[in-house]
């Protein structure tokens, strides 16, 4: 089935999502009751790229990562990921697609505190259908990669902060995603490890052939994406490159 072109209901901007983009939103609103934390917003991320959001607590991050990830149903607007219509699947279909198409991290607690590293590695490639084998075998090889070998026994209340988080990008990765979407991940780090973590991250993502999209309030955790957009009251208010 080839997909629609235009979205069933048009956010503020008529184009259509960029055909050419790994993932495209035009328009994408969304309200909680009276507060519209998104108000009309255009995102392209390319093939590969590493983009930052920033912006004032309270302006929308977070609410565009949710729903550029299809964690959240915007109200309005369409989304494209390469080219297909991802806008208006129910939850279900939604939760498929962050599976299969999106790695995640976050600034903490994404991690399952009853299970050894490798275990919380291996369980995304385990929920796609890879066997227990396989999926440690991977798992153990991801956090190799990562400097974390000599570790996968070791749940994450007996690891660092940026330990844990490194565990968490072999998470975000272990599947080949299109997309990794991360949200403050150095927000619980002092600056040296976060410094740490945002180079495994941009690193590894971009070895792995992954776009990056960064949800941060820090100027510093933003400069390690070539670009960024700025949000403010659900607005974008700036487009450009990274200091
Ligand atoms: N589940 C929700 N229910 C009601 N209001 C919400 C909800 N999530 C977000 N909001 C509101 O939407 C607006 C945008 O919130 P959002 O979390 O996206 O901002 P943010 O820029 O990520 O902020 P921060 O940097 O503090 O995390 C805020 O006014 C917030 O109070």
């Amino acid at each position: 089935m080839s997909p629609r072109i235009l979205p069933s209901r048009p956010g503020p901007t008529s184009q259509p999502p960029a055909v050419h983009a790994r993932l495209a939103a035009r328009g994408l609103v969304k309200r909680f009751g009276t507060t519209t934390a998104l108000a009309g917003v255009d995102v392209d991320v390319a093939d590969g790229e590493a983009l930052a959001v920033t912006g004032p607590s309270g302006s929308g991050k977070s609410t565009l990562l949710h729903c550029l990830a299809g964690i959240l149903p915007a109200d309005e607007g369409a989304i494209r990921l390469r080219g297909q219509d991802v806008s208006r699947l129910n939850e279900a279909k939604r939760s498929l697609l962050r599976r299969k198409h999106y790695g995640f991290v976050f600034q903490f607690g994404q991690l399952l505190a009853e299970l050894p590293a490798e275990e919380n590695v291996a369980l995304p490639a385990m929920l796609l259908g890879a066997s227990r084998d396989d999926a440690t075998r991977r798992a153990r090889e991801w956090l190799g990669r990562l400097g974390l070998s000599g570790m996968e026994g070791r749940r994450p209340g007996e690891l660092s902060g940026g330990q844990a988080q490194r565990v968490a990008v072999a998470r975000a990765l272990i599947t080949g995603p299109s997309v990794v979407f991360a949200d403050e991940p150095t927000g619980a780090l002092d600056q040296a490890t976060g410094h740490e973590v945002m180079q495994i991250l941009t690193e590894t993502t971009r070895a792995a052939g992954a776009s990056l999209v960064l949800v941060t309030h820090d100027e510093d955790v933003a400069a390690w994406c070539p670009r960024r957009i700025e949000v403010r009251d659900g607005h974008i208010v700036s487009r450009g490159a990274s200091r």
